[in-house]
């Protein structure tokens, strides 16, 4: 919404889709498009916003609640303002100042991207100037090492910036995972005697909501009861069903999931609802004796460039039965 608004001035766009991880409110884009001087209107389904003749001027906004979404949305759109806008209570997630840097080689004026303040110095035009090479995936690499971790024999997962996986490297290492953490890369040894831990979300440089999923296979390792919190979408659940399917012991409680020690894991046909769901039961199956077939794996393959190729490639019998259906076999 913010880049459509930026540029074109207006945009009716469906209500946010995305993944279905609970609600996911946008009362805070709405704000900060409304300070921006934006005319929001809710609709059914879509919300239609606009800007009058006079088009978007800077504003001071302080986000009631640190959104990612939001921030980028309000950064977008306040590119292109009329003057200066400072967003206080910003994101400071790592795909913020990459964007910020994307946009800054167009020309844009963006300062503090990182911090809790961002200004942002409007400007008439953006010009595509340089090449902008995107940072890696941090949840993709987070779910190549626990993977590896509770199941491979000596991984080394390339192409990471190590300092955007702090606090899911410091979970391993209280767990007792072996890591070698190099530059841009990390190497980590199959676990083995593990630690149980207790796992709570939050805004970066937190424990990642997208990694509490993904990181399920590695503590049905641990010897007892993990626990983890998803302080920002509770309801991130959808994993928990299928993966009982499969013989895991794994249980959520009053916002609380408990996942036990779980071994004798068998291969079950299972429904990958989300794409950190889905890719949490991709890691039990590896675990599982026998066939694991994923439904709706494109909810996976969205988001896990080449992800059959690259287990594949660390001997895993692992196939695309279909655009949909992805099969394991241990
Ligand atoms: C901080 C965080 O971990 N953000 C994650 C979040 O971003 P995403 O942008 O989806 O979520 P936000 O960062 O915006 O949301 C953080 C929290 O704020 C709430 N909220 C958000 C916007 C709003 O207008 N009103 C409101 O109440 C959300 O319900 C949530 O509890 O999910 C993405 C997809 O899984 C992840 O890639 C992001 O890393
Ligand atoms: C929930 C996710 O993505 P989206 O916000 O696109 O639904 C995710 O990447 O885990």
């Amino acid at each position: 919404m913010g880049a459509l608004l930026g540029k074109f001035g207006k945009a009716l766009v469906g209500f946010p889709g995305g993944d279905n991880i609970g609600p996911r409110p946008i009362d805070q884009h709405i704000k900060g498009f409304r300070a921006l001087g934006a005319i929001v209107e809710e609709r059914d389904d879509a919300v239609s916003i606009y800007t009058s003749a006079a088009g978007l001027h800077g504003a001071r906004i302080f986000f009631d609640i640190v959104s990612v979404g939001a921030t980028i949305n309000v950064l977008l759109a306040a590119v292109k303002a009329k003057g200066t806008t400072i967003i206080e209570n910003a994101a400071k997630e790592p795909e913020i100042i990459d964007l910020a840097t994307f946009l800054n080689n167009m020309g844009a004026q963006i300062r503090g991207a990182g911090t809790d303040i961002i200004r942002i110095k409007g400007v008439s035009n953006l010009k595509a100037q340089n090449t902008h090479t995107i940072i890696p995936d941090r949840i993709e690499a987070g779910t190549y090492l626990s993977f590896a971790a509770a199941n491979g024999e000596g991984v080394l997962v390339k192409n990471v910036i190590t300092e955007h996986l702090e606090p899911f490297i410091a979970k391993l290492i209280e767990m007792g995972v072996y890591l070698e953490v190099n530059e841009d890369s990390i190497y980590v040894e199959g676990g083995h005697n593990l630690t149980p831990v207790t796992i709570k979300t939050a805004p970066f440089p937190g424990f990642a909501t997208d990694l509490q999923q993904p990181i399920t296979p590695l503590l049905l390792k641990a010897n007892g009861c993990s626990r983890v919190i998803d302080t920002l979408y509770p309801e991130r659940i959808k994993h928990i069903p299928e993966l009982k399917k499969m013989g895991v012991k794994i249980n959520s409680q009053n916002g609380v999931i408990s996942i036990n020690h779980s071994a004798n894991l068998i291969g079950a046909s299972v429904e990958a609802s989300e794409i950190r769901a889905g890719v949490s039961l991709l890691g039990v199956g590896l675990m599982a004796k026998g066939t694991t077939i994923i439904n709706h794996a494109d909810n996976i393959l969205r988001g896990y460039e080449r992800i059959v190729d690259k287990l594949a490639g660390l001997s895993v019998k692992i196939k695309l039965v279909d655009e949909a259906t992805v099969s394991t076999d241990q």
